[in-house]
């Protein structure tokens, strides 16, 4: 005997772009979102009766239409309406959860736009027909200190080579995504995050990228009361020096080779004492 287990399914990677038209001032949001439902899906998979079904394809239209409909303000609150809408308009949908990546854009003139080489905004927003839960984020913002990281003192074993180094090179290209309790502003609240991320990563003396990341969330945390969870992705960018000593040239922290793999991945989280239960939050 089988049983079905956790299933979930809708319709991924819309992308659309909502104009908005100001006599001559447009502005524009640009989306990738996608949407994934739970509920009464046993006959569905079982025996193939499709009525509890709200089609991908209908899925993917509601985005479109709620674009229009509603206009596109913070991400957040488009996913939000989205996963409400799905749960709240079909009794076999219990469950909806709406990711939402934001890709940005300067404005040139009132009509003229360049794609803008900032890292990816995220959102993950789930609703279960009473709570809903709103996970916002980035992805892909690239930083590097050029001095201010030390990296000694670790295992040395019969299979370690890496030297002891009291000055390198630290980048990484970040990763993170924070729980907030209730709402909030979306807007505001990211830019302080994403601010927080920032000045934390320049500012902190580093001894190792997990003592970095454990700064990076804790500075979310001080600078965010909404926030009670933020969790990290920090692949370690590797400069190694290169040896320049075959060229009679000395390098003193001058030249370095950017490997791109294979590259170390620090991953962690950082909460809030006695923070909330996360619920589905992450899933
Ligand atoms: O900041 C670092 N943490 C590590 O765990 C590690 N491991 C390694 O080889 N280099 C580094 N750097």
């Amino acid at each position: 005997m089988f049983v079905l287990g956790p299933n979930r399914y809708g319709k991924a990677e819309t992308r659309v772009v909502r104009v908005t038209k100001h006599g001559d001032a447009h502005h524009i949001k640009d989306l990738n979102v996608s949407t994934a439902l739970s509920g009464e899906m046993t006959e569905v998979h079982l025996s193939g009766d499709n009525a509890a079904i709200l089609a991908t394809d209908t899925q993917k239209n509601t985005v479109f239409a709620f674009a229009k409909k509603h206009g596109i303000g913070a991400a957040e609150d488009f996913a939000l309406l989205l996963a409400r809408h799905f749960v709240d308009s079909q009794p076999t949908i219990h469950h909806a959860r709406v990711a939402i990546d934001e890709y940005g854009w300067d404005r040139g003139g009132g009509h003229s736009f360049t794609r803008n080489g900032r890292e990816t905004r995220t959102c993950v927003a789930h609703y279960d027909g009473a709570q809903s839960w709103v996970v916002s984020g980035l992805k892909d913002l690239v930083v590097l200190n050029t001095t201010n990281s030390e990296f000694w003192g670790f295992v040395r074993d019969e299979y370690t080579t890496l030297p002891e180094t009291r000055d390198r090179i630290l980048a990484t290209a970040v990763t993170a995504t924070w729980r907030h309790h209730g709402t909030t502003d979306w807007d505001k609240s990211y830019e302080k995050a994403r601010q927080a991320l920032l000045t934390a990563f320049a500012d902190t003396y580093s001894l190792s990228l997990q003592q970095t990341l454990y700064a990076m969330g804790s500075r979310v945390l001080t600078e965010c009361p909404e926030v009670v969870e933020v969790r990290l992705e920090l692949p370690n960018k590797h400069h190694f020096l290169v040896d320049l000593a075959p060229f009679g040239l000395d390098n003193d922290g001058e030249v370095f080779f950017a490997a791109d793999r294979p590259y170390g991945l620090i991953e962690g989280a950082v909460l809030r004492e006695g923070a909330p239960a996360a619920g589905p939050a992450w899933d």
